[in-house]
């Protein structure tokens, strides 16, 4: 086989309105260049250094330890910012060779290519389609298998046996994605049906096995794949396992339950026969069960009517050919498996057209070419079989990925490290909550931040995180005990609902009329006071503050002092929002299940497996440190709180496939807004909101803060989000016409009327909304400056996409 090279370039499409969108938003060089780097990880691998069980010192000394001889020492450093950083610097894209796989391929899932891209092996549930044979410790070309555009349902379904595809092609044209594929099918027969005038292709004639050069498929009926073969081939060769690495002699006539498909894809459903959904199931996959066709068009079949195919047809050896007999012993006749055959071709479903190289034959169908997403040569560590039989294991070891990621974290003793994105802990450290006191994570889980805020605070005071099920919850648990964070209380509910209302009070509302909050009187009590109470950056090793904060005062008291009193505003008692909280936890525990012994678990464990069996869902797994009961707490409850929303993740790369819509993204914001309304009243005056996303969507990120603004901006103010600052500053302006879902202020010159009330000797705004929207408003110059947005295009940081801003409660919102 010839060399091949394979160049990972993937060639990822936006929904036309949100490339719109973001193209007004960032401009199209800045969203080329943005757009181009969500397709790869970045360079950097961030380590956070867990000092509630080690030092940042200890670590970096294992590490180098551990890189060997393999790496420079200079791929690991402690980021100059961020004390509890350790970076490891990757490299790549990479030419990889694939000629050692000798054809052989392994398709994986999205979620697990864009995985490997980041340094990590192949699992068996990554696995989607294998070279028919592959066996343990061979090499296979990985490539990664999109998604049907608009779901997470792969088009490649797991189980599909690839007939081996070689790419011959090298240089320019292996560039541009156009090769000669030298295809080598399992087919036992093969037999011409048509020919066309208007091609120079030459029919073909049947031959136990094949090997022939193909320019690529015309289609496929629901079960018979059709084949263009190449005018002027190499022709048919009868002895293909002397001639086709990675397909051995006894691969001829495929055995076994994981290789049946390689059979049934040659074979002929005779539609309308009992054989037919058994047939189509194993030759098309589950999609095909449920009556979906891709590619199926009136033009596709008419293409299919003007070339020169050759179908297979079962011969009398293989599992096909035995039930094409019994079909024949129960009345009907092998004319009607050609004349079967016949029709199939003349309906042909996919591709539509197809005229390209790069197409592979599988037992699905013909599959489309993988060109660009490719991400390494792989060693297989189960064979074929094993990687369809296994629910879990390591599938595939890469040997050379196209992104190198320096190994480290393997090594390193449970509990010392996490990895965690560098903007996710510039978030926490953002927020900077003091030990003793009490935090609300309202979107915690996994529990990266609730921990890192855990370790910020010596493991000393409160944190309540919040996430939706139980699992994610688990993972917080899980997570916390893992690096021994200890102050952390895990709440199974709805953050959005965490509020506790008295029985009058009605929930935020979004059709309400009053002026806009800039028209409003200046509060009596200067914000001064507030924010120069910050304490000094603890946990993570103290990182130098650097720039920005220095206008709002040096954050220098003592963290507990400044926590338990000087937060308070002026003439609280600095006790009152502990004591509030401590019977608020308490009250709204609720009752908690008892706890499940070692036997319960095994007993839950064993019951939920059986219901997997049976195709039945379980209930998530109890565990004994999640309290069931839904969690309220009174307004002012939380010295600190870290909204760290769910988000359109548009900015996690690498991404292999961009799949939100503008409504989608609307429908985040709209989120995101109902969770910043709970925010403002959860915090107490004095203290800090840290709102955090991980998407490069302005309408997610400078409208929500300008959301927050425009409606509690008496109330808050947006202040530096740093220590550390390391991120852009954040989008000036606003675009005129994107429809926010839900959003009810909007401009100040919408609004109507201001009513400033006062209720137990504090300021009290109330809120403002109007019922217009004016398209999508974001931040002014000063505030841009005070909010941070990581831009994966930022070549120098090298980030995921990020945004934080933070912000400083100075009264309390009644609604
Ligand atoms: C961006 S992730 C949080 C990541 C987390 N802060 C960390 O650093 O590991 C958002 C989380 O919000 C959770 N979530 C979504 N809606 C929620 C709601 N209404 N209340 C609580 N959690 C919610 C999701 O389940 C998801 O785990």
């Amino acid at each position: 086989m010839a060399e091949t090279y394979k160049h990972f370039q993937p060639n990822v499409t936006w929904d036309p309105e949100v490339e719109a969108y973001l193209r007004g938003a960032l401009g199209d060089e800045r969203f080329e260049a943005t757009a181009a780097a969500l397709t790869r990880p970045p360079r950097t691998t961030c380590m956070r250094v867990n000092t509630l069980r080690t030092s940042t010192q200890e670590v970096m000394a294992r590490v180098r330890q551990l890189l060997g001889s393999g790496w420079d020492q200079d791929v690991v450093r402690v980021h100059p910012q961020v004390p509890c950083a350790i970076v490891l610097q990757g490299s790549g894209p990479h030419e990889v060779s694939y000629s050692a796989a000798g054809g052989r391929e392994v398709i994986i899932s999205r979620k697990a290519g864009e995985a490997v891209l980041r340094g990590a092996p192949v699992f068996a549930p990554g696995v989607l389609a294998v070279s028919a044979g592959v066996a343990r410790g061979e090499l296979v070309a990985l490539a990664v298998g999109r998604e049907k555009p608009g779901s997470d349902v792969p088009e490649v379904t797991r189980g599909t046996t690839l007939y081996t595809a070689v790419t011959t092609a090298t240089g320019a044209e292996a560039d541009r994605g156009i090769a000669d594929i030298t295809t080598v099918a399992t087919a036992t027969t093969a037999t011409v049906i048509a020919s066309s005038s208007s091609s120079s292709i030459t029919t073909t004639s049947s031959t136990p096995y094949c090997t022939v050069p193909v320019i690529g498929y015309i289609g496929a009926s629901d079960t018979v794949p059709v084949l263009i073969h190449a005018a002027g081939g190499s022709g048919l060769d009868s002895n293909l396992a002397s001639e086709t690495p990675g397909l051995s002699p006894d691969e001829r006539v495929p055995k076994g339950d994981a290789e049946k498909g390689s059979e049934d894809v040659i074979a002929p459903s005779g539609e309308g026969t009992p054989a037919e959904p058994e047939a189509r199931s194993r030759a098309t996959g589950p999609a095909s069960m449920k009556g979906e066709k891709e590619g199926s068009s009136g033009a596709a079949e008419a293409e299919a009517e003007e070339a020169v195919v050759v179908a297979a047809l079962p011969d009398s050896t293989s599992r096909a050919g035995q039930k094409e007999r019994r079909r024949q012993r129960h009345g009907s006749s092998s004319s009607d498996a050609i004349s079967t055959t016949n029709k199939a071709v003349a309906r042909p479903a996919m591709p539509p057209s197809p005229l390209v190289p790069g197409w592979t034959l599988s037992s699905q169908g013909p599959l489309p070419p993988r060109t660009g997403l490719y991400v390494g040569l792989a060693r297989a560590a189960m064979s074929r079989q094993e990687m369809f039989r296994a629910r879990e294991g390591l599938a595939l070891e890469l040997v050379e990925p196209v992104f190198r990621v320096p190994p480290a974290v393997g090594g390193l003793p449970s509990g010392w490290v996490m990895l965690q994105n560098l903007p996710s802990v510039v978030a926490a450290l953002a927020l900077n909550p003091a030990p003793g006191s009490r935090v609300l994570d309202m979107c915690a889980a996994p529990g990266g931040k609730t921990t890192l805020m855990a370790q910020i605070m010596g493991d000393k005071g409160e944190i309540v995180a919040f996430d939706r099920t139980h699992a994610k919850v688990s993972e917080i648990v899980s997570l916390a005990r893992e690096l021994g964070a200890t102050c952390i209380t895990v709440r199974k509910a709805d953050a959005g609902k965490a509020l506790e209302r008295s029985a009058g009070d009605q929930p935020p509302t979004s059709s309400c009329t009053g002026q806009h909050p800039s028209q409003l009187q200046p509060p009596p009590h200067s914000i001064t006071a507030i924010v120069t109470s910050e304490h000094a950056s603890t946990g993570c090793g103290g990182a130098p503050s650097s720039g920005r904060e220095g206008q709002y005062g040096s954050p220098s008291k003592d963290a507990a002092a400044a926590c338990k009193g000087s937060l308070a505003e002026p003439g609280k008692d600095p006790g009152a929002t502990a004591a509030v909280f401590a019977a608020a936890t308490a009250a709204t525990r609720g009752p908690e299940r008892a706890p499940i012994s070692d036997k319960g678990r095994q007993r839950e464990e064993r019951r939920r497996a059986a219901m997997i069996q049976r195709g039945i869902t379980p209930p998530e797994p109890r565990d004994a440190s999640v309290p069931s009961s839904p969690a309220v707490y009174p307004p002012e409850s939380f010295d600190y709180v870290l909204l760290d929303a769910p988000c359109s993740a548009l900015g996690l790369r690498p991404r292999l496939q961009q799949q939100s819509d503008a409504l989608y993204l609307r429908q985040c914001a709209a989120a995101q807004r109902r969770l910043v309304d709970s925010a403002v009243r959860l915090l107490r005056v004095g203290g800090s909101l840290v709102y955090s996303t991980c998407t490069i969507n302005p309408g997610e990120n400078e409208a929500i803060v300008r959301f927050l603004l425009d409606r509690y901006g008496s109330s808050f103010q947006l202040v530096p989000a740093g220590p550390p600052f390391l991120g852009r500053q954040g989008l000036v302006g606003r675009h005129p016409t994107m429809v926010e879902v839900g959003r009810c202020i909007s401009q100040p010159s919408t609004t109507t009327a201001t009513q400033v009330a006062t209720a137990a000797g504090q300021d009290v705004l109330q809120v403002p909304v109007t019922s217009e929207s004016q398209g999508e408003e974001w931040l002014s110059e000063v505030e841009a400056a005070l909010v941070q947005r990581f831009d994966p295009s930022d070549g120098d940081l090298d980030t995921i996409g990020f945004f934080v801003a933070k912000f400083v409660k100075l009264r309390a919102v009644v609604s």
